[in-house]
């Protein structure tokens, strides 16, 4: 048995996804076959519209396949960090991170330990008694991203959660994800537009042809950890990024019917 039969955490099969509207159908995703491996760190990216969100969907169980199936092994908990937060703006930053292990029913003070942890560990300590709607983009980010962790995911899926920052703030924040998850080694997905940040952190990026979706190539990230931003500078990052620009801009430029 090969590593990813070993150990496949969530296993999307020969996806199709259809959707109808006003009577029309649109093929948003064709026969793809997608392994979370336990532990490892999945950047997906591809021109816009090829079905990324769609496929972290379906891989979420919020989102039914047309055809094709789902295998997930021993139930994972899943979390999701979509980039308009989703936060509850009636809710403190300590009692946001908190909502999900009240929902699973954790112990008052328990929740409020384990939601303390996670906000100084975003850097967001001193802001307990916040509404959101008083803190920066970034900061709002950084509560997103505590409160998927808080919960203990087995399984966190990301869709372009950088996407409405600065670069500056970017870039901070993808500093703190590597962190984050170089200490918690969670199976993650990511799906991002930022060729850097697919790289910078992910184990592999998988690339997806245009509309309809399919995986065109799977390249394996093959730089050390711990990672930091400075990875960006590796000869072996500027050549991955080379191949996949490469590979991303004959399908933007198809997608468009520039060619
Ligand atoms: N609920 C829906 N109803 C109808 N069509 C949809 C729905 N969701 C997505 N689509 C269509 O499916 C295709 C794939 O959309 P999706 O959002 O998954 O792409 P994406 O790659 O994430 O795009 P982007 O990079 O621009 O965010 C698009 O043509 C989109 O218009």
């Amino acid at each position: 048995m090969t590593g990813e039969e070993q150990d496949w955490l969530v296993r999307a099969n020969q996806i199709t996804k259809v959707f109808t509207t006003n009577g029309q159908g649109i093929l948003a995703l064709e026969e793809v076959d997608l392994t979370l491996r336990q532990g490892s760190f999945t950047s997906l990216i591809g021109p816009s519209g090829c079905g990324k969100s769609t496929l972290l969907r379906i891989v979420g169980s919020i989102e039914t396949p047309s055809r094709g199936s789902l295998d997930q092994r021993q139930s994972p908990r899943i979390a999701f960090v979509f980039q308009d937060h989703a936060l509850f703006p009636w809710l403190t930053v300590l009692d946001n991170v908190a909502f999900g292990l009240k929902m699973a029913g954790i112990a008052t003070k328990e929740r409020y330990r384990r939601s303390q942890l996670w906000i100084e560990r975003v850097g967001l300590a001193g802001f307990e008694r916040t509404f959101p709607n008083a803190l920066s983009g970034g900061m709002r980010q950084r509560l997103s991203i505590a409160r998927a962790f808080v919960t203990e995911p087995d399984v966190l899926l990301m869709d372009e959660p950088m996407g409405a920052l600065d670069e500056q703030t970017r870039l901070l924040i993808q500093e703190d994800l590597i962190r984050l998850w170089e200490e918690t080694r969670k199976t993650v997905l990511l799906v991002t537009h930022s060729i850097d940040e697919a790289i910078l952190l992910g184990d592999r990026v998988v690339i997806m042809s245009r509309r309809p979706g399919r995986i065109k190539t799977i390249l394996e990230v093959d730089l050390e950890r711990p990672r930091s931003l400075h990875t960006m500078t590796d000869p072996r990052f500027v050549a991955l990024k080379d191949t996949i620009i490469s590979d991303l801009h004959d399908e933007v430029m198809a997608s468009m019917d520039l060619r």
